[in-house]
């Protein structure tokens, strides 16, 4: 289990993540919600060991960050990871070589599945197949949590499908996948739980299920009660 416990987050004197504290469990899929600038990318990478905290603590099974995190986590931003002049083949034999975790068939099924070509450099692909590769990459990766920031972002309607393709598959299953993003009709279904967010705290934490079982609401039903107000 990802465990977010009462953290806080400034940058200089701004405070972004305000005595944070949600969950993400593995086997379950998490999304993050929140306006452009509410903190859920810094979430991500305070998890992710990538900026410290000011406060509190995030534990990974129970435990704080330390040098072995990435054995049991992949981060996989919006933004290119690797270098433009490198070509998607060369990118895959540069994980496989740098993390002993990296799964080559899995990586060949996924090119396959994405249509992707590897002999095509990275610097020269569309933002839905930058966010296509970036997802290979980092799930061929065998970690037991993957943090995804905005997979859905600026990608067309046959490429979403296609990703939230992947989320509903096997690749996926028995991991704790934590996202964030703005585009919820296209996944909602595929959601375990919702956090949302609002000004680095959280406005509501529920699980899909629920709010569908018992009030009969979906998560924009919720998400339009909780920023209305
Ligand atoms: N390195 C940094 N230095 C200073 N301020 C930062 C830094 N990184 C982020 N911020 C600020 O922190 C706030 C939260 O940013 P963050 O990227 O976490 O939000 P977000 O919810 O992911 O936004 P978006 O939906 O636009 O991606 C923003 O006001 C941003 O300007």
């Amino acid at each position: 289990m990802i465990e977010v416990m009462e953290v806080t987050k400034k940058y200089g004197r701004k405070k972004v993540l305000d005595s944070l504290s949600f969950t993400a469990e593995k086997g379950e899929i998490t999304c993050l919600i929140g306006v452009n600038g509410t903190g859920k990318t810094t979430t991500l990478k305070a998890i992710a060991g990538l900026v410290p905290v000011s406060k509190g603590k995030i534990l990974i099974d129970g435990e704080p960050y330390n040098k072995h995190i990435y054995e049991k986590l992949a981060f996989i931003p919006d933004a290119p990871i690797m270098l433009p002049r490198m070509k998607i083949k060369d990118a895959i034999l540069f994980m496989r070589d740098y993390y002993p975790d990296w799964n080559t068939l899995r990586a060949k099924d996924l090119l396959y599945f994405f249509k992707l070509n590897e002999n095509d450099r990275i610097g020269d692909l569309s933002k839905g197949n930058m966010a296509k590769v970036n997802l290979l990459l980092g799930l061929s990766l065998d970690v037991d949590y993957v943090l995804m920031d905005e997979p859905f972002s600026g990608i067309d309607i046959f490429s979403r499908e296609q990703i939230a393709n992947v989320f509903a598959s096997d690749l996926v299953e028995n991991r704790g996948v934590l996202i964030t993003t703005h585009e919820i009709n296209d996944i909602e279904h595929l959601l375990d739980k919702v956090v949302l967010l609002g000004d680095g705290k959280v406005l509501k934490e529920f699980y899909t299920e629920d709010i569908r079982q018992s009030e009969g609401k979906s998560v924009v039903d919720i998400m339009r009660e909780v920023y209305r107000q």
